[in-house]
């Protein structure tokens, strides 16, 4: 479109995008100069450092170092900023004031050196939030608890790429979001990114909810759940950046593929910093040891072997190690351990009595309950140091008292002369005797007092939850029978007999660990977001919480892709009722990744499961019908498959994934391609990164959360089943990760249920 076809504020609009590039040029060569220079005093600071001494040049390195530090962070900002420095201008006439502003919304913001004014206002800022929220005319926003009132004449899109203005667009109450439309009609690139300037309403409520409290979000598969999660990060991150550094913060993700997959949004909203791991991982690194945990194949065996009593056991396991009854066997356990430490003899030192055992008891049980049992040791121990170190001189002074009046005495006795002094020469050597003895006593005092408690690890107080049925029963207060005890114990000491664990015991470890030993401080992150949130179970939520010691959580989640739900959640009321209490629950239905025709398929899915989801709104997005495509065998197959890859290509599809059912169908697809085919394809695996360009065929449990721009899925030796639940979740799970085309490959359409 030319620019006479514009609107007619383009020109002025293209100088006002040229003042900001050329300011943004001055600032960076500014902070680029201003970097020498703190290079330079750094170097000067490193240069005449004496460590040991010289306090003075040690601080002057560090101060410069945190400028170069917030500098080059600025300077980072705003060279990203320069290509695309805002996105949205709002004409706003303050409460008050005669004349009104034009507020650019950006990425970052810039402040005029000279006047301090705003050149381009922050996304994340309170007064930005009127572009998210705020219709035309009367307006109201809170800035830093105080209200606002004013008056919003304009609300302007702006599309620049590459710092050059292609279009403007000004939105009022009855423009559709056209800019929404066309950023979902793009092909997407195998990462998410940043939709800073088509947010909408309800996820914009999300992103800027409470900081302060917890949020629970039950989202369709599509609704932008983890892009939220991310843009709620970065929200944080900007309110409380005088408080709070990125590194305090985590995201757990369910795979470290997945982690790959959103890893490059990450630094477009500036929060790099951020941790970011698995659960496994994090659990592990809290507990100190790298353990050979069982791969997570539950679910394959699930899919390929449902009926055999082994898989029926195995789900049964991980389910009941996931529920709130084991919370209840934890606390009895765990209180049966600490009785265990209540002595029962007095703290002495030879006959000297120092410390009653009830004195003991008491500051174990009460005075230091805020710490975890064997912490609550080390204090006790430093208590009884220190009451010795106070009364030992006491001790020594009685024996001495005694000795000396024995010595005093022998003076006096009888009248040989010989005798007396054997008298004395005796009492002498029994009074070093004993003071000996009694030094002795008093150095090993301690350490022998504390040796009555038993120094276990954790491995070993969790084996020993297991070692027998009838404590379980007993401490599971009746939820447990005797038969499912017995099993149970059988069940993890077959684990133990082969050093192995499973996902399911990490969260219980978790447990103990916090109650006996505690959490390194540096890993106790002050907010948490948790992608895929349906896919933990009770006590993994529950032993986080505690682990953390914060209810600083942002969970998203799914329950209708719920496919690990033999251990997860299916249904968030308790996890609300009793794990998050002061959580905020909010739904969003709105599906923004699939065209209209695909999730009216995908819907068709959430109606045979046994629970009542609300159907998913698609944006309204055309494209083509999802098509049955009678697939062929061996290297016809792949021939097929690549004439659809290049047909899709040619239409500027650029992520193409051929999603099966299990493991072993991708495999025997991909042995298929590496006979046949000299095409690059990738099979994905959990710890794979995903590939740019190639086409990839991954499994459908580990597709759950990516998104491709089209999609071909296909049953080889695997069919999708009606009967069974966990069929149907996979296949919606697979049907809702294209953003525009999907295929399904089979011999016949009753492979995919519908
Ligand atoms: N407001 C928006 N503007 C533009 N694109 C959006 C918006 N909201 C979501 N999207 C896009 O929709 C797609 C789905 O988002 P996302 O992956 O965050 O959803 P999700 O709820 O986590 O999905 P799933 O449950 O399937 O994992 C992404 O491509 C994202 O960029």
């Amino acid at each position: 479109m030319s620019s006479e076809q514009q609107h007619p504020d383009f020109q002025q609009e293209i100088q006002h995008l040229d003042f900001t590039k050329k300011y943004i040029d001055v600032v960076i060569k500014t902070a680029e100069s201003s970097k020498d220079q703190f290079q330079e005093n750094m170097k000067e600071a490193f240069h005449d450092i004496d460590w040991l001494e010289s306090s003075m040049s040690y601080l002057s390195l560090l101060t410069n170092a945190r400028f170069f530090e917030m500098s080059r962070d600025e300077l980072k900002n705003l060279k990203i900023a320069r290509k695309k420095p805002y996105f949205a201008r709002l004409d706003l006439l303050r409460e008050g004031l005669e004349e009104k502003e034009s507020l650019y919304i950006g990425k970052t913001s810039l402040y005029s050196r000279e006047n301090q004014e705003q050149i381009i206002v922050d996304w994340r800022s309170p007064v930005a939030n009127l572009y998210y929220e705020g219709r035309l005319g009367e307006v109201h926003y809170e800035s830093y608890e105080e209200s606002y009132n004013g008056y919003l004449s304009l609300k302007r899109q702006f599309m620049i790429e590459n710092g050059q203005l292609e279009e403007i667009r000004d939105i009022d109450l009855t423009t559709t979001d056209e800019l929404l439309q066309e950023s979902l009609a793009k092909s997407s690139s195998n990462r998410l990114t940043e939709i800073i300037s088509t947010i909408q309403e309800e996820q914009n409520r999300i992103i800027r909810a409470d900081l302060n409290r917890p949020i629970i979000v039950q989202g369709a598969a599509g609704s932008g759940k983890t892009t939220i999660a991310l843009h709620r990060i970065s929200y944080f991150i900007y309110q409380y950046k005088e408080n709070f550094a990125p590194e305090q913060l985590m995201i757990l993700a369910p795979s470290r593929l997945f982690i790959d997959y959103i890893s490059e949004a990450l630094p477009e909203l500036g929060v790099e910093r951020v941790r970011q791991t698995t659960l496994q991982d994090y659990i592990q690194a809290c507990i100190g040891q790298k353990l050979t945990i069982q791969e997570d194949n539950k679910l394959v065996r699930l899919l390929e072997n449902a009926d055999s009593d082994e898989t029926k056991l195995t789900a049964w396991a991980s389910s009941i190690k996931g529920s709130p009854v084991f919370q209840l066997i934890l606390s009895n356990y765990i209180a049966t351990i600490y009785k265990s430490f209540y002595p029962s003899k007095d703290f002495t030192v030879d006959k000297f009595r120092l410390f009653s055992h009830k004195k003991f008891i008491q500051l174990f049980k009460d005075d230091y309950n805020y710490l975890p049992l064997y912490r609550r040791l080390d204090k006790l121990k430093a208590v009884l140091q220190n009451d010795l170190a106070k009364k030992k001189k006491n001790i020594i002074k009685k024996i001495e008292i005694y000795y000396d009046e024995r010595i005093e005495r022998a003076l006096y006795r009888g009248n040989d002369p010989e005798k007396r002094r054997q008298y004395v020469s005796d009492a002498l050597d029994k009074k070093a005797l004993r003071l000996a003895e009694i030094k002795k006593a008093i150095r090993n005092a301690v350490p022998a007092y504390m040796r009555q408690f038993p120094k276990k690890t954790l491995i070993q107080y969790y084996q020993n939850l297991f070692s027998d049925p009838s404590d379980l029963c007993k401490w599971a207060e009746g939820q447990l029978t005797e038969k499912e005890a017995v099993a149970l114990c059988q069940y993890n000491t077959a684990l133990k007999s082969k050093k192995l664990f499973e996902r399911e015991d990490l969260a219980l470890m978790l447990y103990l660990q916090v109650h006996l030993f505690g959490i390194p401080k540096e890993l106790k992150a002050k907010n948490i977001v948790i992608d895929e949130a349906q896919d933990y179970s009770f006590m993994e939520l529950l032993s986080l919480k505690k682990a953390l010691d914060t209810d600083m959580f942002t969970l998203v989640g799914d329950l209708a892709q719920g496919i690990h739900s033999y251990r997860g959640l299916s249904s968030w009321d308790r996890v609300m009722k009793e794990i998050f209490p002061r959580a905020t629950y909010t739904e969003l239905q709105k599906s923004y990744r699939t065209t209209v025709e695909i999730m009216e398929k995908a819907n068709e899915l959430l109606r045979l499961l046994p629970y009542s989801f609300p159907e998913v709104e698609p944006v309204v997005r055309h494209g083509e019908s999802p098509k049955f495509i009678k697939r062929k065998n061996g290297k016809a197959l792949v021939t097929q498959i690549e004439n659809q890859v290049a047909r899709l290509k040619k239409e500027d599809y650029k992520t193409i994934a051929v999603i099966g059912k299990t493991m072993k169908d991708c495999r025997l697809l991909y042995d298929l391609f590496k006979e046949h085919s000299h095409e690059p394809v990738k099979l994905l695996e959990e710890q794979e990164k995903i590939p740019k360009d190639e086409m990839v065929i991954v499994p459908s449990f580990l597709a759950k959360g990516l998104e491709f721009d089209a999609v071909m899925i296909i049953c080889l030796e695997e069919t999708f089943s009606r009967e069974s639940e966990l069929d149907i979740k996979l296949l919606y799970v697979s049907m809702t990760r294209p953003l525009h085309r999907l295929f399904f490959y089979g011999t016949q359409k009753e492979d995919f249920i519908i």
